[in-house]
């Protein structure tokens, strides 16, 4: 299967050093998700990866069978020394797997000068569970993300599932999304995006952001694939590759979800299960 053509983000000259950018997260064995995914879409798009990793899942294309945590000292730790030496244009966290581990992150944000009022934008992408339903956060753990860290992001982007867990809305509509949208922005966001890709009921994956007066629509068609594994990582990370650019939120997630929309296109098999969004596309169109 092949796709729409995607704009793409400028590429640093060789010897010349790209934009940076950081993913704090959790460590895909199998390669489809987490770190591994963000890290692919980081390079492909041209920008330089850096990582704070909060855990190592033991997964493959079936699923989670374990994780092992980072300590939230050694997390906060990995955000600090690349901050302070590296610099990094945007942030992007994904599975942060417990209460201590977001407490550090959020605390290392605000001494680094990275959050929604800060110069350094932060995507929150609050990984509850793995697409197979393995818990990838504790339940203690939802009312830290809410109180400590929504507040620091430049944009929250739960699924659907997750917008249940954290609002409590079902999304089953367009009202509904709005609805959760609201809630989310509530929490203390400067937008919030709920993704539609798990409503089934149309052609289209409906995603929705707000800014607390505004509702922007991004609406791209389905592409029929079970290889979907990472789509949201890869959705978080191109936004984050976007905002260190310097794009607008809206743009920046435009960007995004025709970048995650191109490599669900060229999604392939992996193992028995599902395999990956494909960033690799862009390998072939280089050469
Ligand atoms: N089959 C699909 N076709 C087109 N876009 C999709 C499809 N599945 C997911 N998306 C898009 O991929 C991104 C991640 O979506 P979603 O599946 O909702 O989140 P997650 O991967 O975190 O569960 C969103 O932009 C969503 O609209
Ligand atoms: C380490 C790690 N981080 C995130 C995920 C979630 O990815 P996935 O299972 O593809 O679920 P979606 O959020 O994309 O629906 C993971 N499995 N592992």
């Amino acid at each position: 299967m092949t796709g729409a053509r995607v704009e793409l983000l400028p590429v640093a000259p060789e010897g010349t050093t790209p934009v940076g950018v950081m993913t704090v997260a959790g460590s895909d064995s199998g390669g489809g998700a987490g770190i591994q995914a963000d890290l692919r879409t980081f390079a492909l798009l041209g920008l330089h990866g850096c990582v704070a990793v909060t855990a190592v899942t033991v997964q493959n294309s079936l699923g989670v069978s374990g994780f092992q945590e980072i300590e939230p000292d050694t997390v906060a730790a990995q955000i600090r020394c690349v901050a302070d030496d590296i610099g990094i244009g945007a942030v992007k966290t994904g599975m942060l797997a417990s209460a201590p581990i977001i407490d550090a992150v959020a605390a290392q944000c605000r001494a680094s000068g990275i959050g929604r009022d800060a110069a350094v934008p932060l995507v929150v992408d609050p990984v509850c569970a793995s697409m197979h339903g393995n818990q990838l956060l504790a339940d203690s753990a939802l009312d830290t993300l809410r109180d400590n860290l929504f507040p620091l992001a430049t944009v929250v982007s739960p699924n659907l599932d997750e917008v249940r867990l954290i609002t409590g809305i079902d999304v089953v509509d367009a009202a509904t999304q709005r609805d959760a949208a609201k809630a989310l922005h509530d929490l203390g966001p400067s937008w919030a995006l709920v993704k539609g890709g798990h409503l089934r009921s149309s052609d289209e994956s409906p995603d929705l952001l707000y800014d607390g007066s505004e509702f922007v629509e991004l609406t791209h068609e389905r592409i029929d694939t079970p290889h979907d594994h990472g789509a949201g990582d890869t959705l978080a990370a191109a936004i984050t590759c976007a905002l260190a650019h310097g794009y607008t939120v809206p743009d920046a997630v435009a960007f995004a979800k025709a970048w995650v929309t191109r490599g669900l296109a060229a999604a392939y098999p992996l193992g028995a299960g599902h395999g990956p969004v494909n960033p690799l596309w862009r390998v072939g169109d280089c050469g």
